[in-house]
């Protein structure tokens, strides 16, 4: 069997809210999603789609206030349905994550080499000297100058891209089954960037882990994922291969979004940006929430919510117009 077409995760009908003063307000709503063994998967949609609740809820790191129903099914177990400790086992071993902001993610107070051992510390039996070896060849592996004297620093000595890297050798250390990177790349510049997309895709290479890369820019999507996932107000509005994504977009919101992205030939002219911004969770409106931003609606998307359609095989569409040409 080729294990490249097994499931390393399996998220069905997954739900998550908030209690809030306001009320219960719903962040997610009932979305399903599959990342195979090795895949790079996308997903990808404005602020306030539900990208890191979504990411939160597979690594159990939701807020007390929340609550997730349905199931994320990783290698043959319900993560919602571990115990605290048993999610502590889980997460840095078998899934990590990678935030935006390095800086915020690592401890100030903490060299970075001591950083990295501790995920070893926790999950390994290894002992002190097998550790220090361990941490400097993943330093050099993930390219970090010079790894003896990087791993004496704090974060705050060294630059953007470096601290994303300790952020990387930090969440690949045990070597885990799945990297879950959100907005790894956007506090860096563009040359840093790509250093870091390639370094992904290295460790995707090279240690067969599975990533699922959140973003809002489809492009940075396009460099590095096969699959992607729209997610709009909650829900996911398109699936496809990048691919198929790109030449035969089926919902309009992924059109707009990749009618957003800077062209070469526009260079100076305006960008193009959608109109409107993404419902806030606590609206209710009826109908198909793209609807009041959408330049193909009709009098049915006030009304009606689609469904999910698949329009060719293995892409699927939420909109009326599924299938036709935008
Ligand atoms: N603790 C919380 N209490 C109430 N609402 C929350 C909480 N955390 C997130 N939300 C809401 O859930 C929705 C989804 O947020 P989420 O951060 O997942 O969006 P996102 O697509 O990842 O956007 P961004 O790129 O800005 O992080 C937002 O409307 C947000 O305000």
């Amino acid at each position: 069997m080729n294990c490249e077409n097994e499931p390393l995760l399996e998220i069905k009908d997954l739900k998550i809210g908030f209690k809030t003063p306001e009320g219960l307000l719903h962040a997610v709503k009932g979305i399903s999603l599959e990342v195979k063994k090795r895949e790079i998967v996308g997903i990808v949609g404005e602020s306030g789609c539900g990208k890191t609740v979504t990411a939160l809820s597979i690594m159990r790191l939701l807020p007390d206030n929340s609550f997730a129903t349905g199931s994320i099914n990783f290698s043959g177990i319900d993560l919602l349905s571990l115990t605290e400790d048993e999610a502590r086992g889980t997460r840095g071993r078998d899934i990590s994550m990678i935030f935006q902001d390095s800086l915020s993610s690592l401890n100030p107070l903490m060299k970075v080499g001591r950083q990295i051992d501790e995920n070893l510390m926790m999950h390994t039996s290894l002992d002190k000297a097998e550790r220090f070896s361990r941490v400097l060849e993943i330093m050099k592996g993930i390219g970090l100058p010079d790894p003896e004297r990087t791993y004496g620093k704090y974060p705050h000595e060294l630059s953007g891209g470096m601290r994303q890297r300790i952020a990387i050798a930090i969440a690949i250390v045990c070597n885990p089954d799945l990297i879950i990177a959100d907005e790894p790349t956007t506090a860096l510049d563009v040359t840093v960037q790509a250093q870091i997309l390639e370094l992904l895709r290295k460790i995707n290479r090279e240690s067969n882990c599975s990533i699922i890369f959140i973003s809002h820019n489809l492009g940075v999507i396009r460099e590095i994922c096969s699959k992607v996932y729209v997610m709009y107000a909650g829900h996911i509005v398109e699936r496809a291969s990048t691919e198929a994504l790109f030449t035969n977009p089926g919902h309009p919101y992924t059109l707009g979004l990749i009618k957003a992205l800077p062209k070469l030939e526009s260079k100076g002219k305006e960008l193009f940006d959608i109109r409107g911004r993404v419902p806030s969770i606590a609206d209710l409106t009826q109908g198909c929430p793209f609807e009041p931003r959408c330049d193909y609606s009709f009098e049915r998307c006030r009304k009606e919510f689609p469904d999910l359609k698949e329009i060719d095989s293995d892409h699927e569409v939420r909109c009326f117009l599924a299938g036709g040409k935008l």
